[in-house]
């Protein structure tokens, strides 16, 4: 619909996480983690709490910076890059608790979203030079794709702070996806959404990779979800990869069962 679908080399993986460390003084948060994320799939990141999963997605978003360790994005390194050229750079990201500007309405929202990645420029914008009203019209188609394929036409001119929490975070997905990132760093899709947000969600995500062509890495704690939308996951304990492969493998890794359930479990399931 909206995305190019031929961006980068298909070879070369979207994401390469490679021997990735972080510490917090005495806290070993992540601790060589690698894995890489193809372009076009959905991964999964699992891990019992504390397992490292968010200092992941902020070293992503550099909100945090690895102690060591490489990340490439699209085949370059990403922990060398500054942060203000981050924006734009192809990485959505929606958030464990919801960042939206809750008095603005839904539409503005996702236009906030499309100007993140056409922004005119500041003396462009205020003397209303050429070009502004074009960018600002492909703005507004944009945004009003994304409001119809998120299902949100019936309340695009409604304040956010208004509407209830499952339909605030279809808003993040739509904001997160006007910009037109190449990757989607979802942080707990389905924490908070009602049974039947949760059994769109699923879909949903795969809508996402499959329509409008972006790579999903994908955090969360609702096994059933992560296990039935992802193509891969990745499992994480104590700041350790303990588990790489598809959702039937790891689901049936013995440190992955001892990490959530503890031995007794992981004796049972052996039996
Ligand atoms: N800014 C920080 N300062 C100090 N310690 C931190 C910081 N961020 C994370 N940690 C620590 O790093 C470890 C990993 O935390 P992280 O939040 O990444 O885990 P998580 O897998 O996302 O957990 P959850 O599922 O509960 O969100 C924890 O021990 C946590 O306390």
């Amino acid at each position: 619909m909206i995305h190019d679908t031929d961006r980068g080399d298909k070879n070369t993986p979207l994401l390469r996480i490679d021997a990735v460390s972080v510490r917090f003084g005495g806290i070993v948060a992540l601790d060589g983690v690698s894995f890489d994320v193809r372009r076009g799939q959905i991964c999964g990141l699992i891990g019992p709490n504390g397992a490292g999963k968010s200092t992941l997605f902020n070293c992503l978003s550099r909100l945090y910076e690895c102690s060591a360790g490489r990340i490439e994005f699209d085949g370059h390194p990403l922990t060398r890059l500054p942060r203000h050229r981050m924006a734009g750079l192809g990485i959505g990201r929606t958030f464990q608790n919801l960042a939206l500007f809750r008095t603005m309405t839904v539409r503005d929202n996702v236009l906030v979203g499309c100007h993140s990645k056409h922004h005119a420029g500041f003396l462009r914008n205020a003397f209303r030079l050429p070009g502004v009203a074009a960018i600002e019209s492909q703005a507004r188609a944009r945004a009003d794709q994304l409001i119809h394929f998120l299902d949100l036409d019936a309340v695009a001119d409604r304040e956010v702070a208004d509407l209830p929490f499952g339909t605030q975070k279809r808003v993040e997905l739509a904001r997160a996806l006007a910009a037109e990132p190449q990757l989607l760093l979802l942080d707990e899709p389905a924490c908070g959404l009602n049974h039947e947000e949760l059994e769109s969600l699923g879909t949903l995500i795969r809508d996402i990779r499959d329509r409008l062509n972006v790579t999903v890495l994908l955090v969360e704690h609702h096994m059933s979800l992560v296990m039935g939308v992802s193509d891969k996951v990745v499992a994480l304990n104590f700041g350790k990869k303990i588990a790489e492969g598809s959702p039937a493998e790891v689901r049936a890794h013995p440190e992955v069962i001892r990490a959530y359930l503890g031995e007794e479990a992981e004796a049972e399931a052996m039996a």
